[in-house]
């Protein structure tokens, strides 16, 4: 592979509405854009899916861009790459940041799938022309708002809804919408709001038919989530724990969750996922894949990574149109009946739309091969 310069776009875009969860309100997503260009002239993007404070994880937009700046960019651009699957080792030399190498590494992927003439999906392995996707909706004050919400995004086909969740607002909450909706297939996100010490109230949930409890306790918790697991029939699913392999592994040996929520960026990028993927589709734990309320670009390397096959359980991949007045990418992501096409065009298989993303950009650097910085 030739990588002759790479761009980085910090961006702001407003969301249609805003998101909340155990940790924070998002109103705004504040993040990065990263586009890698062959000599021929091909672009590939990727996205940094953090967020202005470091909320989820310890990364931000920030402390990505700087990341990006100094360490990796002038990685790859020092660096020949025969495959993007060699970035890893690569990237190993500096300590996790993930959702910084994975921008830079979804770029090159896609530069690679485009470079072959191929889908992203199929250069991943995938094999499936449509994903399945649910919706997570955040926390509402009033739970009359998230009811009629729920009503909306069934009518709409979504294969699965996910709530916020978090002490305080969880119970009552789950009654209320298993009274209205009996059968709907739900689940929760409680972003590690709780601890062993709420095990009463984590038991009660077992009575809401959920299909999982996800990320109940703390990230770096796995024991204290196979403590857990052992006492809940609802299944749980790790989201802030899962950031590499050996914590997949780790997760499993322990019974600490019967599912995982499969997030690009939280794992450090598409290769570290196919890993992580093809350990669990060995050990039968099946995967979703989550969303950080991406841009499309973000949302297109999701949809490719989900045409794996074991991404059996519906993933956050909602609509564009649910985050975004316009997104980025043309066409934008359409879910029907709760599925999403996988495009068939070389690399992310969607347009991405400049003019659009120039309206949203606060800043942009240029970095060449041979001259680290040019303006
Ligand atoms: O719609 C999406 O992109 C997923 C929304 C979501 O649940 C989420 C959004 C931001 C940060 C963390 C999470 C999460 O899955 O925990
Ligand atoms: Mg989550």
């Amino acid at each position: 592979m030739n990588i002759d310069e790479i761009i980085l776009y910090k961006v702001q875009m407003k969301m249609k509405t805003p998101f909340t969860t155990s940790f924070g309100t998002e109103h705004n997503r504040f993040f990065l854009l990263v586009e890698a260009k062959n000599k021929e002239g091909l672009s590939g993007w990727g996205e940094c899916v953090t967020s202005e404070r470091p909320l989820y994880s310890e990364e931000f937009t920030q402390s990505s861009w700087l990341m990006l700046e100094k360490f990796l960019i002038p990685l790859v651009l020092e660096n020949s790459l025969d495959h993007p699957d060699d970035l890893q080792e690569i990237f190993d030399l500096y300590k996790l940041n993930n959702m910084a190498k994975s921008a830079l590494e979804g770029a090159v992927w896609d530069l690679y799938a485009k470079s072959k003439g191929i889908s992203l999906a199929k250069a991943l392995g995938g094999n499936k022309s449509t994903v399945d996707v649910g919706i997570s909706l955040g926390i509402e004050s009033k739970s009359e708002n998230l009811l009629n919400l729920i009503a909306e995004k069934k009518e709409e086909g979504y294969k699965r809804i996910k709530v916020k969740i978090m002490p305080g607002k969880d119970i009552e909450v789950l009654s209320q919408i298993r009274n209205k909706f009996p059968h709907i297939p739900l689940m929760v996100d409680a972003n590690n709001a709780y601890s062993l010490e709420d095990m009463k109230t984590l038991k009660e949930m077992d009575k809401f038919d959920l299909m999982m409890i996800e990320q109940p306790l703390t990230a770096g918790d796995l024991v204290d989530h196979a403590k857990l697991q052992e006492e809940l029939e609802t299944p749980i699913c790790l989201d802030e724990s899962i950031h590499s392999l050996e914590n997949a592994r780790q997760a499993i040996e322990l019974v600490s969750c019967g599912i995982i929520n499969m997030k690009i960026g939280r794992v450090g990028g598409l290769t570290n996922a196919k890993k992580i993927h093809d350990l669990c589709e060995n050990e039968n734990i099946p995967l979703w894949c989550g969303g950080m309320l991406e841009s499309g670009i973000g949302r297109a390397h999701n949809i490719a990574i989900t045409s794996l096959s074991n991404f059996k359980l519906p993933g956050d991949t909602a609509s564009s149109a649910r985050y975004w007045e316009n997104d980025i990418i043309e066409p934008e992501v359409v879910a029907e009946n709760g599925r999403v096409d996988v495009p068939n065009g070389p690399g992310i298989g969607f347009d991405v739309n400049k003019n659009e993303i120039e309206k949203h950009t606060l800043e942009r650097k240029v970095f060449k091969q041979n001259s680290k910085k040019v303006g």
